[in-house]
């Protein structure tokens, strides 16, 4: 049985690069890393039709299914496998299959408002927000909704405009007071690479296992009270 000895949090607005700064960290440790996307976890909206799901606000806090996110993180931090739910963009709604996740050594939660939940914070060891300029953003997420998630423009403008825009500004840029750690440009090497180091601490077995870790101001104050000595 394997307990998780280090969570991590990535959130940051549409198309800022957190699915490639989690890819990027994660993709030389193989096996011991599980990441959860937050996508899986918004609502099962199976009680409407596609026109009423495709006029949802998926931006607001409470497009989430919280409680079950919160519940598989703990499950999984207690060294027991969850039934993670999957996700179809195309039809805006959860499918009805779910993957068997086994926890791992480190465990990556990443998504726009991955620092939303006071709970969730708890329970992550390391909080990241990564930081795009908005029309870097935008033109990403235009690309990506048309190629990947079977959208045209006028409709990824229209939505931009009306719910991702306002939500970014009222929830996930001040989300952004939680992170420990800010992340310039999504993907940027020197971030990367440094995560990367802790990520294979974590996963080698040479980082201290939670219980025995400190708490991270703990561990600052301890190293500054050695500093004026
Ligand atoms: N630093 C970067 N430079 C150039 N392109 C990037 C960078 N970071 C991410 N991207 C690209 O931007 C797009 C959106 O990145 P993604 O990681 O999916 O964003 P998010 O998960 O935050 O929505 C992807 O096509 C990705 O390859
Ligand atoms: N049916 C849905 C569900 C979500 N979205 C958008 O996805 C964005 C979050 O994913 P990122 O990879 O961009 O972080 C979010 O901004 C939602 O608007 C959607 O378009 N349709």
């Amino acid at each position: 049985m394997t307990i998780p000895s280090f969570v991590i949090g990535i959130a940051g607005g549409t198309g800022a690069g957190k699915t490639t700064v989690a890819r990027l960290v994660t993709e030389n440790v193989g096996e011991s890393v599980t990441r959860i996307p937050l996508d899986n976890y918004y609502a099962d909206q199976s009680h409407l039709d596609l026109r009423e799901r495709e006029a949802l606000n998926y931006d607001h806090p409470s497009a989430f299914e919280w409680e079950l996110l919160r519940e598989q993180l703990a499950t999984l931090l207690e060294g027991r496998e969850i039934q993670m739910p999957q996700y179809d963009f195309e039809v805006h709604n959860r499918k009805e299959e779910t993957v068997p996740v086994e926890p791992t050594d480190v465990v990556i939660l990443e998504g726009i408002l991955a620092l939303y939940d006071e709970e969730i914070n708890e329970m992550l060891d390391l909080r990241l927000f990564v930081e795009t300029d908005a029309d870097v953003r935008i033109l990403r997420r235009i690309q990506r909704d048309v190629i990947d998630r079977g959208r045209d423009l006028e409709g990824v403008i229209d939505q931009y405009l009306s719910t991702v825009k306002p939500m970014h500004e009222q929830f996930i840029e001040p989300s952004k007071k939680h992170a420990d750690l800010i992340i310039p440009e999504g993907a940027n090497s020197v971030a990367v690479n440094i995560l990367e180091e802790k990520v294979q601490a974590e996963v080698g077995g040479d980082a201290p296992r939670d219980w025995e870790r400190e708490s991270p101001e703990q561990e600052i104050a301890d190293r500054v009270a050695l500093d004026d000595e």
